[in-house]
């Protein structure tokens, strides 16, 4: 059992567990989401309002502050929490699956990724050493290795060849890794190919790293494939380290993803959909700017004790949507990440009841009684 990591409860009817992950801003309580705090903010949220929101950790990433405002300059500032006032937990991604996903110019090499800046067009190299630099000098307590996220549809010839380049590029960032106060986490990739995840695993494991995250996935996959997959690495990830599956996902996703064993979770789905006026309430979607919600002075949610539900009405919230007010941000994405956290806690203590395998039914029966 590694010094930074103890699985508290394991659920007595199927592989759900809590744990506590230990870091160099304080300890977590999983299973986790982490809200995405891509350029060192949480869209439409202060710091303050992340913790009354219940937020132990929270993500930030290493491609848009390499890019802006420069990492040294943050390191100059006094680091990512002196920077953004954040005095708690905080994992930064490696920024190859940002510039999988960002940029239209890249060009991978066995050294590392070429590419285009979204921001202005100046021209970078990304390596596994400069993202394991990047990311000790933003001072991430949790960082991840420089890894290649495949396109979902690729082939298996050209999953093996990736991986084989992420497995040597894992080994360059952990001997890149001088910070050992910092916890590094391998990345599992391998695509849809179980084989091939168990290549990687293995190989990572021969490497060894404080915890172990699934990549490739949430990249447009079906749904099946991504069950397929979480399945087949459930067995193989060791038991006694964290979870992490990048990138997930629903409420529906983070059920699923807990009951198959795994324990840390990121996801900008919370933030985007508030901003985009889709909220998640313990009967399902509210799409606020519906006119059925015009004269509605009830909460957004009865069933939520947030600061929002306690405040405004339904009728409200969709009057500041429509209106483009800024507060409707604000509010929106207050909620969906208080939900998100409470329901991490639910999860947490249905685990710690032995009762997960129950509540997964409940939840699921509840999500789909009104359609909104
Ligand atoms: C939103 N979906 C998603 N966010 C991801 C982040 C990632 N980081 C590193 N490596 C990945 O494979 C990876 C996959 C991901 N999928």
């Amino acid at each position: 059992m590694p010094d930074h990591f103890q699985v508290e409860h394991q659920d007595g009817g199927c592989r759900a567990r809590t744990g506590r992950l230990t870091t160099p801003h304080g300890e977590i309580q999983t299973p986790i989401f982490m809200p995405v705090g891509t350029n060192a903010s949480v869209k439409a949220m202060r710091p303050e309002d992340l913790t009354d929101a219940g937020a132990q950790i929270i993500l930030a990433n290493t491609y848009h502050l390499y890019l802006r405002p420069g990492h040294r300059l943050v390191e100059e500032l006094g680091g990512l929490h002196r920077f953004m006032s954040w005095d708690r937990p905080i994992l930064t991604d490696s920024g190859g699956f940002q510039v999988y996903s960002l940029t239209e110019l890249r060009k991978i090499t066995e050294e590392g990724v070429k590419f285009r800046s979204h921001i202005d067009g100046s021209m970078h190299l990304l390596t596994p050493e400069l993202s394991i630099k990047v990311q000790e000098a933003l001072g991430a307590d949790i960082i991840m290795c420089f890894d290649e996220c495949p396109p979902a549809d690729a082939g298996r010839e050209y999953v093996e060849r990736s991986l084989a380049m992420t497995t040597r590029w894992a080994q360059r960032s952990k001997d890149a890794h001088t910070r050992r106060d910092q916890l590094l986490f391998g990345i599992v990739q391998g695509g849809r190919f179980s084989d091939l995840r168990q290549r990687s695993l293995q190989e990572l494991q021969g490497i060894g790293f404080d915890g172990y995250a699934l990549g490739g996935l949430s990249v447009g996959e079906e749904k099946p494939v991504m069950h397929e997959v979480m399945d087949a690495c459930s067995d193989l990830l060791p038991a006694d380290y964290p979870r992490y599956i990048m990138g997930i996902g629903t409420p529906e996703d983070l059920v699923e993803a807990v009951w198959r064993g795994y324990d840390m979770f990121d996801c900008v789905m919370p933030t985007r959909n508030a901003r985009n006026g889709m909220l998640f309430t313990s009967q399902g979607r509210v799409n606020i700017k519906r006119k059925q919600y015009e004269q509605d002075q009830g909460p957004l949610d009865p069933a939520c004790s947030c600061y929002v539900c306690r405040n405004y009405s339904r009728a409200y919230l969709r009057h500041l949507f429509r209106s483009g007010e800024i507060l409707a941000s604000m509010l929106n994405t207050h909620h969906n990440i208080a939900w998100y956290l409470s329901l991490m806690g639910r999860i947490r203590e249905a685990i710690r009841q032995d009762q997960f395998e129950a509540f997964r039914k409940e939840f699921y029966h509840q999500q789909h009684t009104t359609a909104e």
